[in-house]
């Protein structure tokens, strides 16, 4: 396990009200193809391949509905996520975040909650920059329209050489103490953080952005990221899980869903049952949301004599809220008894009506060796696939 604190922080400002969008709820909580406007582009954060410690900047009033957000979103990476109320201005609720960062962070990226499609690499991409040259990094993109300046009137006066002009966008990154320092001395509002950085005398360079960084600031171009969303392969994932428990002539045996009278038991803080516990393992590892521990606690008296059905109902509604949706599923049981042969199609049936999706069992002794061998308990390992439109 990885104990070092991160020195990156991410703050992700989300806490405008989105009058250019129109909508009934703040921007940042309005939804985007089936996900908040906030998830989507905390998903690219917490895609970063470094660590970071991620300030989510919220309007006062919804400070708890991004704290749900914000968890689903970070999964395993619960610990390294807050959340913070915003103030009246862009500028402001940058300066709440800040003010969120832990004493260890030297590396900041201050990102639009509302760029929400930003690919995760953009990040990591910006966070290289900073640490490689010590001065603001900004992606950016080049202009595609002429662009002219005009008068009072509208009359234009010049047309601008747009080779020399780039469409900054975010994260943008800086060294923290020099961007502190810089927030506590301005007295004027910018347009973003780097015109803040740069009036206090630092350097800035632009990276390349990209086109899917474009912010959300109107209905049609929230309608856009619908859109992108919508055509966008849906990313495959595959997940594993093992469980393993001990023959218990006290227990009932329960397996595969089933209750299997006048069989040995297996023994357990729930009902022992290793195929419904390794399938959840597999779902939850493939949506990379932790496993049946993390999520259910292995002693939970709420969860005391559970059947499997309740941990596979709980988890395939857990990814539901995370967009995902299950492929298949597929488990290997090891163990002596019971025959599982003659109630394969009836374990199958159960367990894919559960999840909605084909789950497939197939079982082995292990030739008199090891513990199943041996007649000590029973094995059962499974996979799983799950997808998610886009992320
Ligand atoms: N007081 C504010 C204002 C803006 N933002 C954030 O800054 C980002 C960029 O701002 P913009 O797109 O202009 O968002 P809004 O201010 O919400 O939009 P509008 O100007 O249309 O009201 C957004 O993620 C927004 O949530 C913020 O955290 N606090
Ligand atoms: C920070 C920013 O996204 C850079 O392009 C932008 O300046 C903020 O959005 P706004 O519409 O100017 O508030």
């Amino acid at each position: 396990m990885n104990t070092r604190s991160p020195i990156v922080g991410v703050i992700v400002v989300a806490a405008g009200s989105g009058t250019r969008l129109g909508a009934d709820r703040p921007k940042a909580f309005v939804d985007c193809a089936g996900r908040t406007v906030l998830e989507r582009s905390l998903d690219s954060v917490f895609g970063m391949q470094r660590e970071a410690q991620v300030v989510v900047v919220a309007p006062a009033d919804l400070v708890a509905e991004a704290e749900d957000i914000a968890r689903r979103a970070a999964g395993a990476a619960e610990s390294s996520i807050s959340v913070v109320a915003g103030g009246d201005t862009r500028q402001q609720s940058v300066s709440n975040g800040l003010a969120a960062l832990d004493a260890g962070i030297r590396i900041v990226l201050v990102h639009d909650a509302a760029r929400a499609l930003t690919p995760a690499a953009i990040f990591d991409d910006v966070v290289t920059g900073v640490a490689q040259t010590a001065s603001g990094i900004v992606p950016g993109v080049p202009v595609q329209d002429t662009v002219k300046r005009v008068d009072d009137d509208d009359a234009v006066v010049e047309t601008i050489d747009r080779a020399e002009l780039r469409s900054i966008q975010t994260p943008q990154g800086f060294p923290r103490a020099s961007l502190a320092a810089a927030y506590a001395d301005a007295e004027i509002e910018y347009t973003d953080d780097a015109a803040l950085f740069a009036a206090a005398g630092h350097p800035v360079s632009v990276i390349d952005g990209d086109a899917l960084s474009f912010k959300i600031t109107t209905p049609w171009d929230l309608r856009r990221a619908e859109g992108l969303l919508a055509s966008a392969p849906a990313s495959i994932r595959v997940g594993i899980g093992t469980d393993v428990h001990a023959y218990d002539d006290e227990s009932e045996l329960w397996l595969a869903g089933l209750a299997w009278p006048g069989e040995r038991g297996l023994s357990g803080h729930s009902d022992g049952d290793p195929v419904c516990h390794a399938i959840t393992d597999a779902l939850l590892s493939a949506a990379g949301l932790g496993d049946i521990g993390s999520v259910f606690g292995t002693s939970d008296p709420r969860f005391a004599g559970a059947h499997g059905e309740t941990f596979l109902t709980a988890t395939r509604s857990r990814l539901a809220d995370d967009g995902f949706t299950i492929g298949n599923v597929a488990v290997q049981i090891m163990g002596n008894s019971p025959r599982f042969a003659p109630r394969r199609d009836e374990a199958e049936v159960f367990l894919t009506g559960l999840l909605g999706a084909p789950v497939s069992i197939a079982a082995t002794t292990t030739d008199g060796l090891g513990f199943t061998g041996r007649g000590e308990g029973v094995c059962a390992i499974a996979t799983a696939t799950v997808s998610r439109q886009y992320s």
